[in-house]
């Protein structure tokens, strides 16, 4: 079945429309990217949890939604020891902007990760970021995308669920992978999933364990599962950003609870 065909939550479904509707970009962009995996490097070297932290203002399965300024947010994570943040730009159903993203990353000099459902080839040329999510599971030509994505200079997080959609990813040269915990058909949130794909991963992939991610003791698990790094949303935006970060990126420190 076309991915796009298939039964998901209807939550899902109406952010899969409004994304088909979205204007792409009327000019190719070159982007300069900051290295995620270089991000990575110098989080472990320095004895720490690579986050990717995750600017999201509200989401269909959250309640309300956070106002504050996404740039004060940001810095805020990168003081906590982010390695790297990530930016929702869907507008619809996660408060997010395109403006947000050129802000922010005009403000830290951590990479950036652009989060949002890019469908179509046009749509990466909406706005500049480090890196760039692509869902296997709702888009059809995935190689296309992520050679369009590589050859204008944005690193490709090919998002996946399955250990069919790892086997996609890999046949499209994705490099960088993130195991998505959350099964976008019934929203329904399992840290196994990761433990689950990851093992069929091969060593010279970056493995990024991605959402349902809560407490220490969830940042330890997904280490040892595998993962290079996490990326963490909800977690992260309940509360103080900056001690929120700092408790995850530390999890490994014996002193941590
Ligand atoms: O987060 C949602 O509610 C959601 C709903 C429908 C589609 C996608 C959704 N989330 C996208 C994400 O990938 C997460 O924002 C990200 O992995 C962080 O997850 P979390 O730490 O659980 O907030």
């Amino acid at each position: 079945m076309n991915a796009n065909e298939e039964e998901v939550a209807p939550a899902v479904r109406a952010i899969l429309d409004a994304a088909a509707e979205r204007e792409g970009g009327s000019e190719r962009l070159a982007v300069d990217a900051r290295s995620l995996t270089d991000a990575f490097d110098a989080v472990e070297a320095d004895g720490r949890v690579p986050i990717i932290s995750e600017v999201k203002p509200t989401s269909p399965t959250t309640e309300g939604t956070r106002d504050d300024d996404p740039v004060e947010l940001a810095e805020e994570m990168v003081a906590g020891g982010a390695a790297a943040l990530s930016v929702l730009t869907e507008p619809e159903h996660f408060g997010g902007s395109t403006e947000n993203l050129e802000r922010i990353r005009e403000a830290v000099d951590v990479p950036v990760l652009r989060k949002d459902f890019v469908v179509r080839e046009d749509q990466l040329d909406v706005v500049e970021s480090d890196v760039i999510l692509l869902i296997a599971r709702f888009v059809d030509d995935l190689a296309g995308l992520v050679e369009a994505a590589e050859s204008r200079g944005f690193q490709a997080l090919v998002e996946v669920h399955s250990v069919a959609e790892l086997e996609a990813a890999l046949a499209a040269g994705a490099s960088i992978i993130g195991i998505n915990n959350r099964d976008l058909a019934k929203l329904e949130v399992d840290l196994a999933t990761f433990e689950t794909v990851a093992q069929e991963a091969p060593d010279d992939v970056t493995l990024i364990a991605e959402s349902g991610v809560s407490s220490v003791d969830d940042v330890r698990r997904m280490r040892a599962a595998g993962a290079d790094a996490l990326l963490v949303g909800t977690a992260i935006m309940d509360g103080d950003v900056r001690e929120n970060v700092q408790r995850f990126t530390n999890a490994t420190q014996e002193t941590q609870t």
